[in-house]
């Protein structure tokens, strides 16, 4: 017996591993996210890595009302934090419109990279825990944009969750004129990298 958790409160993230229909349960964690480093592959690889750690340790001392999350089991945690880097910004979610405005005016006209970091941390039945942490980048090339096209999504809401303030999958991908990578990367889980990963350690997720 084994079993997949995904460390993240994300429905986009849920949705794509649901799409490559492997069996998971869904336990976010609800940690502070400290940022210490300063390269966005450093960040998101940090920020994914605190993810999976909380919900690993959380196996330990759950008690029988999460019976779902108990051991013994070879248990595999996934954490995954999306950033955008624009030049030399770092964006994580706008905290108000007026940070939206910010990021999609910087955004406008030109490419960014978005940074995903996956950390996975295996716990087995006997307590032992080892980690595997990687990122995935993409570029997005964002046609110019007027103000008027600015405030009007933000008016549909999108920005709030999401990275950058734009959610590729959504009203926004009418001003995207093309991406280099992969697009699951810029939802926020790349599950090509995540596949490819597990298979270079031997594990075949769906049989695992
Ligand atoms: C750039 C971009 C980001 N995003 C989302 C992906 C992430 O959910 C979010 C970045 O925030 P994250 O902090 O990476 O993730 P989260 O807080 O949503 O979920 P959790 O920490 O519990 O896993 O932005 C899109 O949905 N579309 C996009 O085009």
């Amino acid at each position: 017996m084994s079993q997949i958790i995904l460390a993240s409160a994300s429905p986009r993230r849920r949705e794509l591993l649901e799409q490559i229909g492997l069996n998971f349960e869904v336990c976010p964690a609800k940690g502070e996210e400290i940022i210490i480093k300063k390269e966005p592959k450093e960040v998101v690889m940090e920020l994914a890595a605190q993810k999976a750690r909380e919900v690993a340790s959380m196996l330990k001392t759950y008690g029988d009302e999460h019976r779902t999350l108990m051991t013994p089991q070879d248990t595999l945690v996934i954490g995954a934090d999306t950033i955008v880097a624009a030049g030399s910004e770092i964006l994580g979610k706008p905290k108000d419109e007026e940070d939206a405005f910010r990021m999609l005016s910087l955004l406008s006209g030109k490419s960014h990279s978005v940074y995903t970091g996956v950390a996975f941390v295996f716990i087995d039945r006997t307590g032992r825990a080892g980690e595997h942490i990687f990122y995935e980048k993409t570029d997005v090339f964002v046609r110019q944009l007027k103000k008027s096209e600015i405030l009007r999504y933000i008016a549909t809401g999108e920005p709030s969750d999401k990275a950058g303030a734009y959610g590729i999958q959504g009203k926004f991908a009418i001003y995207i004129d093309k991406i280099d990578g992969d697009y699951n990367n810029v939802v926020g889980l790349p599950v090509a990298a995540i596949y490819r990963e597990l298979d270079r350690l031997g594990i075949d997720p769906y049989t695992w």
